[in-house]
């Protein structure tokens, strides 16, 4: 099995010593079968309905990523990846361009959730008319901190505010907010997660509101069978589960991407009332998201939300205390096949497996911790039967 394909976004050299390095390491074991009959037979009944999960930048959209990989490969789902790397040519719209053929053997796509900026008539043209639309939203205050420290030195605008904080030795945030308008150019293409960065990955209007906001916003909650929401993930989980199919141990999950505590910035009210204010049209777009998913929750009974978002907590953390050694592992403590990717910026943490597991647990754990990058090249070579190709030379 090829399956400790790195992602090629690394120079060469890292590459090559990162792939013998991974050969040392625990191959992932088969996809494990479902554990109980019972289970295998309300697998069997499962609608595989196509879905599109619109994957936002820094919401916990790598955490979903990661179930509707395990639901995908287990179901030999054809995938729409990516034509290059991980991402649909981002941050540019998405077109049908950007995706890679369809596999000889699959009349269509039933899986697209890699990072692109959304473009619903594009996005229509590649997948089935029955596609299931999902997102994620997070507040937009912990967005935005968490974006800005990501990708301090991939966002230009972040990148110049970095560069004059350090002359003035102040926190790069800090420096930002105090005047984002000196650092950040909108018509830089490489800005588009500087300001508003849901907005932007929705395919609004993230640079100021305009009299189409309302007409979009529409459009979106049409298209959006389900939005969920990153603060009530378990409840959202639930509404995903209801929307596919699925069960709960189909939802286990672990917080995958998350930053070391001490790559967070504390934000203090003045500064949250910036970020706020910087990020007004991503309050207005979670704001709404987050009434739509009340009254989703509504028609699935908040009791019954309630409960079953009780079941699901007890039942990942079971799967968590059978599968998981060590949580917020540092990178340097990792095996190259569970080292999430880090920034220049941030520490991003893992977890360590369990040693000990039978085959079978081992498949099923190691995937749950498989960091995004990781497991998209292992989908798209067993896909495909080569390695996923890398960005273009600039
Ligand atoms: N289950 C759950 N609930 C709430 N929050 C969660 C969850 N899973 C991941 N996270 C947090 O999401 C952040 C990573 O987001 P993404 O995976 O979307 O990032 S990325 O754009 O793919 O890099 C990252 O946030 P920060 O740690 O604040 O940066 C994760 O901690």
């Amino acid at each position: 099995l090829q399956n400790n394909r790195t992602h090629e976004l690394r120079p060469t050299s890292d590459r090559r010593s990162q792939r013998k390095a991974a050969e040392k390491h625990t191959p992932i074991p088969h996809q494990p079968a479902k554990h109980t009959p019972t289970a295998r037979a309300e697998r069997r009944r499962r609608a595989q309905v196509p879905v599109v999960f619109l994957k936002t930048h820094r919401t916990g959209s790598s955490t979903v990523q990661n179930i509707l990989f395990r639901l995908g490969e287990r179901e030999s789902a054809t995938f729409a990846f990516p034509h290059r790397t991980y991402q649909f040519n981002y941050p540019d719209r998405f077109r049908v361009a950007f995706v890679d053929e369809l596999p000889e053997a699959s009349s269509q796509f039933d899986l697209l959730c890699s990072h692109m900026r959304l473009d619903l008539p594009q996005v229509r043209k590649v997948m089935p008319e029955n596609t299931v639309f999902i997102t994620l939203l997070r507040d937009p205050i912990e967005t935005f901190e968490s974006v800005f420290r990501y990708h301090t030195s991939t966002v230009p605008a972040f990148l110049s505010a970095r560069r004059a904080a350090a002359s003035e030795g102040k926190p790069a945030l800090k420096a930002f907010l105090d005047s984002p308008e000196t650092f950040w150019d909108p018509k830089e293409p490489g800005n588009g997660l500087a300001k508003n960065p849901m907005s932007f990955d929705m395919g609004l209007n993230n640079q100021k509101w305009n009299g189409s906001w309302p007409e979009d916003l529409a459009q979106l909650e049409e298209a959006f069978h389900l939005v969920m929401i990153a603060e009530h993930f378990d409840e959202s989980l639930v509404l995903l589960g209801a929307l596919l199919g699925l069960e709960h141990e189909d939802l286990a999950y672990l917080r995958l991407n998350a930053r070391a505590k001490n790559s967070v910035t504390e934000l203090d009210e003045n500064m949250r009332a910036k970020v706020r204010s910087w990020n007004v049209l991503d309050t207005l777009l979670y704001d709404f998201f987050a009434q739509v998913f009340w009254e989703k929750a509504g028609q699935f009974g908040l009791d019954r939300l309630k409960a079953e978002a009780e079941k699901l907590r007890e039942s990942t953390e079971r799967i968590r205390r059978r599968c998981v050694s060590r949580e917020s592992v540092p990178p340097a403590e990792l095996e190259d096949l569970l080292r999430p990717r880090q920034t220049e910026s941030v520490t991003v943490v893992g977890f360590e497996v369990r040693g000990n597991l039978s085959l079978q647990d081992q498949g099923f754990c190691v995937r749950m911790m498989l960091p995004e990058l990781q497991y998209h090249s292992h989908l798209y070579f067993k896909q495909y039967g080569r390695d996923m190709r890398a960005a273009p030379a600039d």
